[in-house]
């Protein structure tokens, strides 16, 4: 279904050419669902963006991203366009950046509809209050009249989901959707994925390991614009076996809060070989000067040479 081969995606900038995504490879088939999990900054977004070509015009986009055979970043505005809405569909980070605040939720949900899919307005306002059906809003129909700020944070969350499934799109992408959600609020957006993800294809990038744990069906882990591992959930769940994935695991509340000692390189000055060489505890020689490629390992990747 989705194809990502090669993919690079620089940002010029005064301090030197941010290297945000390098060298990924990625396929989804249908009905998949694949969770993308690394620490801040590592390219989880940018990623995303440059998938549904919603990246800012600076960026510079190299590599290959087919979706069902088609070339992503060759279509025309107007196929791309069709593409997003009715084949493809985002549901982007920050409830409280991403809805308007001066419009009423349903209308937010509504207009997309109007606009990209013709529907006309009273369709598409009736399609609104059931899609906040969908994910579980109560009183969907007085809901759809009131303004984000009578909204929680996790009923925000919800709206933005009915948004993304708006157009019935085949295949979703969701940037953080529990980001910022207290635990049982969270516990209810994961139930909430878990039964849209049953019928749909999905990419959901996200730090927690719960949810890629509870939705996903693989996962892949980036570390320095690059993935570095990826296998199907059970089985990375069982064993890490990139010596990042492991502290990146460790690190992470539920597991011991443990911190992986130094920090990640800068995009800008990548060091040479392993991008995690200097953090790592089983560094070799080799390390430091060859840049591993991906190897299989019993039906896994891993971006390492102690699996070489
Ligand atoms: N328009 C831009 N110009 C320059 N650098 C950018 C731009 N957009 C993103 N970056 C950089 O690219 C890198 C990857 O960012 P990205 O947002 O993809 O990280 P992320 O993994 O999604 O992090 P988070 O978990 O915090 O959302 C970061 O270093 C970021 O600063
Ligand atoms: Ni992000």
């Amino acid at each position: 279904m989705l194809n990502v081969s090669n993919l690079h995606v620089k940002f010029p900038t005064d301090a030197g050419t941010v290297k945000a995504v390098s060298g990924v490879d990625l396929s989804i088939s249908p009905d998949e669902v694949m969770g993308l999990i690394g620490e801040s900054g590592c390219g989880k977004s940018v990623l995303g963006l440059a998938i549904t070509r919603l990246l800012q015009e600076d960026a510079i986009v190299d590599g290959s991203i087919l979706y069902q055979g088609d070339e992503i970043h060759s279509l025309d505005k107007e196929s791309m366009r069709k593409l997003r809405g009715k084949k493809i569909g985002m549901i982007l980070q920050n409830p409280g950046t991403s809805l308007n605040p001066v419009i009423p939720i349903g209308q937010q949900i509504a207009e997309p509809l109007m606009m990209h899919m013709r529907m006309k307005r009273a369709d598409a306002m009736d399609k609104a209050v059931s899609l906040l059906e969908r994910v579980k809003i109560k009183e969907p129909s007085k809901r759809a009249k009131e303004y984000p700020h009578q909204f929680s944070g996790g009923m925000k969350e919800r709206a933005l989901i009915a948004m993304g499934l708006a157009p019935e799109p085949e295949f979703i992408i969701a940037d953080e959707p529990t980001k910022g959600l207290d635990v049982t609020v969270k516990k209810n957006i994961v139930k909430l994925l878990k039964e849209i993800s049953d019928k749909k294809t999905m990419l959901i990038i996200t730090h927690d390991l719960e949810v890629a744990e509870d939705v996903c069906d693989s996962v892949g882990v980036m570390y320095a614009g690059e993935i570095i591992e990826i296998a199907p959930s059970n089985r990375m769940f069982g064993e890490q076996l990139h010596p990042y994935t492991r502290g990146f695991f460790e690190s992470l509340p539920a597991r011991g809060l443990k911190p992986i000692k130094g920090s990640s390189p800068s995009l800008i000055d990548l060091p040479q070989g392993c991008r995690f060489h200097l953090r790592c505890e089983h560094c070799m020689d080799r390390c430091r000067k060859e840049h591993p490629p991906m190897i299989d390992k019993e039906g896994r990747q891993v971006r390492c040479f102690l699996y070489a």
